[in-house]
């Protein structure tokens, strides 16, 4: 429950719409509740009416003043069932919308050191299903919670007048029916519940997998072998739905039996009372049934709960991620950015786990301002990592990385960024313009900035083969375009940040000769009066640098 009330708090802003969506559900219910039973009260009265006395004169009954109550309520009951609708819902997708926000804010400080050890697919699911099941909280359980509660006490009140038996006996199949039962399919359900919300999150995460490497699974005729393990998920997820859903059945008819075993207990104990002429006919057939509709009102109750599980899963997930350590901490007296850009590292050792092996070793590493060095070595010695460790990514669990002088655990991190362009492996092309994916690296440029940058990053020709120029689009992850020419909008994207220290991890990886030669002339000018630190295994780059590394079990010699 805890995790249910956490997400409540965040509810707070919005406790005058949920509270008017209440009050609007409560007058719904007392609408109904009394339209049935004034009904049932009118029928029964009009039919008495409708008897000749023993005596011979009729009964006189005064048509027009419950009809025109009874139309009243109908209207009432119809206009309140709509601004509920309407208060209810628009409450629920404001709390959704801020849950939204407030996950997305908490993953910020986790991209990428917490983000990169979580699938994709699970993360959206996280992100969107599993806070839309948050919607239930209110809408299925506390409103019809609330509503229910207040409804009974109104009814049992108003009973009570007539007949203390009636409502001591309304009161009492009232707690089997509002507490026991959707108790018990709480406790029935729970488990059930909890599967398909993880069922539900796993097969989505498997389509997302399926879909992105969609073209690898073709090519290697693997699509079979993940479509089969999808279908497993599938018919698990198949099954456990159904089992929920005939709990819910279940669930259902108990209530509906209730409702009639409660009724003809009150058929039965009002017959009596109208016998020793303690209640009328007609008033013992408005409180019948006005139970009647208000049991109405109970139903959802049992199935609400038993499917409290999934929501109590959803909050978990979300809870769970969003209150994850980032790899990093904000400096809590951080440093100004100082001027200079000098870079030091001293004695850096780094491991990504605790218990895992040491990645980087005691490196020292001094670059002055304006330096050129370039990094190779074979896969899997630590590059990149050492690339990631200047950006802050991650923290070196040994050692210190000073920028001019000051410790970069010091300085915030957004400032600390603003000084560094990094043009990683695998950079990420948006699904949107290449002038959108440009003004990545400086939102403000206008046209003749882009265009330098595209020139530079030999750009232009491609350019002027497209139609639609600078307003191409490049699909989802650069889909559209070559991986040569997705490097080159990076590297555009690298120039037009204009940063001092550049941070460059396999700049001209998958080219051919030629296109490496331009990218490395053109990364020649952008690294003018920058200092620039290059990972490379290919010999060309080179001739970018002053002096090369070599990076070998995480140790850096100098070659
Ligand atoms: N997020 C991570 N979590 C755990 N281990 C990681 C992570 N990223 C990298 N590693 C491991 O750290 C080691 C160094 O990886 P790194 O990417 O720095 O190597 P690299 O020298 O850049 O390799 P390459 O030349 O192939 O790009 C590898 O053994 C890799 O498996």
């Amino acid at each position: 429950m805890k995790d249910l009330w956490f997400f409540l708090r965040l509810f707070k802003p919005y406790r005058l719409w949920l509270l008017a969506g209440l009050i609007l559900s409560l007058l719904t219910a007392l609408a109904s509740i009394a339209l049935l039973g004034l009904s049932g009260w009118f029928i029964c009265a009009a039919a008495v009416a409708g008897v000749l006395a023993p005596d011979g004169v009729a009964v006189t009954f005064n048509f027009m003043q419950p009809a025109a109550q009874i139309r009243a309520l109908a209207i009432i009951r119809t206009l309140a069932r709509y601004g509920e609708r309407l208060l209810t819902h628009e409450a629920t997708f404001r709390v959704l919308a801020k849950i939204r926000c407030w996950f997305f804010a908490k993953m910020i400080p986790l991209a990428p050191g917490r983000l990169a050890m979580q699938r994709s697919g699970d993360l959206l699911n996280r992100m969107t299903g599993d806070i839309d099941a948050l919607d239930a909280l209110y809408l299925r359980l506390l409103a019809p919670l609330a509503v229910a509660l207040l409804a009974s006490l109104a009814l049992t009140a108003f009973i009570g007048a007539y007949s203390p038996l009636l409502a001591t006996l309304l009161m009492g199949m009232l707690l089997i029916a509002a507490v026991f039962v959707p108790w018990l399919f709480n406790r029935l359900g729970n488990k059930g519940a909890e599967q398909e919300s993880e069922y539900t999150a796993e097969f989505k995460g498997r389509q997302i997998e399926i879909l992105q490497g969609f073209n690898d699974l073709s090519a290697f005729q693997a699509y079979n072998r993940f479509k089969d393990r999808l279908l497993t998920v599938s018919e698990k997820l198949l099954i456990v739905q159904a089992d929920n859903e005939r709990l819910a059945s279940l669930s259902a008819a108990s209530m509906q039996v209730l409702a009639q075993l409660t009724v003809i207990i009150m058929v039965i104990v009002g017959a009596s009372l109208m016998e020793r002429q303690t209640l009328s006919g007609p008033v013992v057939a408005l409180l019948v049934f006005a139970i009647l509709a208000l049991f109405e009102w109970l139903n959802p109750l049992a199935q609400a709960t038993q499917m409290l599980g999934k929501t109590r899963n959803a909050a978990r997930r979300i809870r769970t991620l969003a209150e994850s350590e980032p790899a990093i901490g904000e400096p809590s007296n951080a440093r100004p950015l100082p001027p200079g850009n000098r870079l030091a590292l001293e004695q850096v050792s780094f491991r990504y786990r605790q218990d895992g092996d040491w990645v980087l070793q005691h490196i020292d590493l001094s670059l002055a301002e304006g330096d050129k060095i370039a990094i190779s070595g074979p896969s899997g010695a630590g590059k990149s990592t050492l690339l990631h460790l200047l950006m802050r990514f991650f923290d070196p669990q040994q050692g210190r990385i000073l920028l001019d002088g000051v410790d970069i655990s010091q300085i915030r991190s957004e400032r600390l960024l603003s000084r560094m362009a990094l043009l990683s492996q695998r950079s990420h092309l948006f699904n949107g313009s290449i002038r959108d994916n440009l003004l990545l690296g400086d939102r403000e440029a206008d046209d003749g900035e882009l265009m330098d940058a595209i020139k530079l990053a030999g750009l232009s020709a491609m350019l002027s083969r497209l139609p639609a120029g600078i307003d191409t689009l490049v699909g989802e992850q650069g889909a559209k375009v070559s991986g040569g020419e997705a490097r080159r909008i990076a590297l555009a994207r690298v120039y037009l940040k204009n940063a001092p220290i550049l941070l460059l991890d396999e700049p001209t990886e998958g080219l051919d000769a030629e296109t490496e030669d331009d990218v490395l002339s053109a990364l020649q000018q952008i690294s003018e009066n920058k200092t620039l630190l290059m990972v490379t295994h290919r010999a060309a780059g080179f001739r970018l640098a002053q002096r090369v590394y070599r990076m070998e079990a995480g140790e850096l010699i100098e070659v």
